[in-house]
């Protein structure tokens, strides 16, 4: 795969009213976002957003409405991405170096990711950089327990941004933060005043950082940040660091979100044995055709018996993306570190089904703190 040609790709997702059209009307402005292409997708026969944008002539900001990207839109966003940039070249403009999708409030952004992986025209152009997305401080926590689409949106983002701060007391910060972390451990989280944050944090969350393109296997995988956290193979310390979070509210660890039933569980297996690629294969098939939909995040590093160096895995729900051969050099050891976000399936059942195709003797698993 070509990465140093493939334009990166940043996904501003978010609940309706969360605070995505603020913050990228703050961005648009700052030099950084130059030569960036906005693309918003609106609900509706009369989308606004794009109109609350101010453009620069440094930026295109298009507009795809009449429906929702992630739903019924699939086609339209190589095609508006296409008409945008052949209109820019036309112009005598450069192709852009980024771009930015704000999606609709009600959106599931993972069709939207499955979209850059597999649409042929896109996947050769353009690669998935991070997800942001945006969190409402007063209504965050309601709207999680109530709407599926804000857990997904969650469950999938590289960054959290807790926005409206103003609004909300410290308690309720923090007990969102720790909701928050609950879904998504790994997710950085940054607390912002009416879009006031630098657009610099869309950068470098994703496995290859900078204009280099170099690895950071560590930052991407970010398995320490996992509670539940499970070694498989020969006993293997376990880590419990507590979440990366860079703002004054630090998530003190909460169970895992419950809503009507749906418990969503973050949690990281190490496996010391190297794994035969047909055992990978089968165990991964088998979880995305019995429970794809319910495995909102997958994220892993793994060594296999056929090649010396490790693979990294990046799936959301039944989608990976081709596995992608990782340097030696980016890895300390040779354990395979996977790390879960999944909805209703308990972490016992993973492995369970990881043990059918191994026949592993590996120790039984005794979670601390089962969670579905
Ligand atoms: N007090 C306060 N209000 C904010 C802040 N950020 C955004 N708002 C307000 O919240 C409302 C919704 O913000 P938007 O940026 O339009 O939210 P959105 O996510 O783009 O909304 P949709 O397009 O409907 O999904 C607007 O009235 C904003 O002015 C903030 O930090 N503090």
């Amino acid at each position: 795969m070509q990465f140093t040609t493939l334009t990166p790709v940043n996904v501003l997702t978010g609940f309706l009213g969360s605070g995505k059209t603020t913050l990228l009307n703050r961005w648009v402005r700052q030099a950084s976002m130059r030569n960036t292409l906005v693309v918003i997708n609106e609900f509706g026969d009369i989308g606004l957003d794009h109109l609350l944008i101010t453009q620069s002539d440094e930026q295109t900001v298009v507009e795809m409405s009449s429906g929702c990207l992630c739903c019924t839109l699939r086609g339209d966003l190589s095609r508006t991405l296409q008409q945008a940039i052949d209109a820019l070249l036309a112009e005598g403009k450069p192709a852009p170096s980024r771009v930015v999708i704000e999606t609709t409030g009600l959106a599931d952004p993972a069709p939207i990711l499955h979209l850059l992986m597999t649409d042929h025209w896109l996947a050769h152009r353009f690669q998935l950089d991070s997800v942001v997305c945006c969190v409402d401080a007063v209504n965050g926590e309601a709207t999680l327990q109530a709407h599926r689409e804000s857990q997904r949106q969650v469950a999938v983002a590289d960054r959290l941004l807790i926005t409206k701060t103003d609004l909300a007391d410290e308690e309720r910060l923090s007990y969102l933060a720790n909701q928050l972390a609950s879904i998504n451990p790994a997710a950085e989280q940054w607390q912002v005043q009416n879009g006031n944050l630098s657009p610099d944090l869309l950068v470098g969350a994703g496995l290859y950082r900078g204009a280099s393109q170099e690895y950071q296997v560590e930052g991407w995988l970010k398995s320490a940040s996992y509670q539940l956290h499970y070694a498989m193979g020969h006993q293997h310390a376990t880590s419990q660091q507590s979440a990366i979070t860079p703002t004054p509210v630090t998530p003190s660890r909460q169970p895992t979100l419950t809503r009507h039933g749906e418990n969503i569980s973050a949690f990281c297996f190490c496996i010391e044995e190297l794994i035969t690629p047909e055992a990978l294969e089968n165990w991964l098939d088998l979880l995305m055709s019995l429970m794809g939909e319910k495995m909102l995040r997958i994220k892993a590093v793994v060594h296999l018996t056929d090649r010396e160096e490790p693979l990294a895995l990046h799936g959301v729900q039944h989608i990976f993306h081709p596995p992608a051969p990782l340097p030696n050099h980016s890895v300390s050891d040779r354990i395979s570190r996977f790390v879960f976000i999944t909805q209703n399936v308990a972490p016992s059942t993973v492995a369970e089904l990881y043990r059918f195709f191994t026949s592993s003797t590996s120790p039984a698993i005794t979670p601390t703190n089962e969670a579905t």
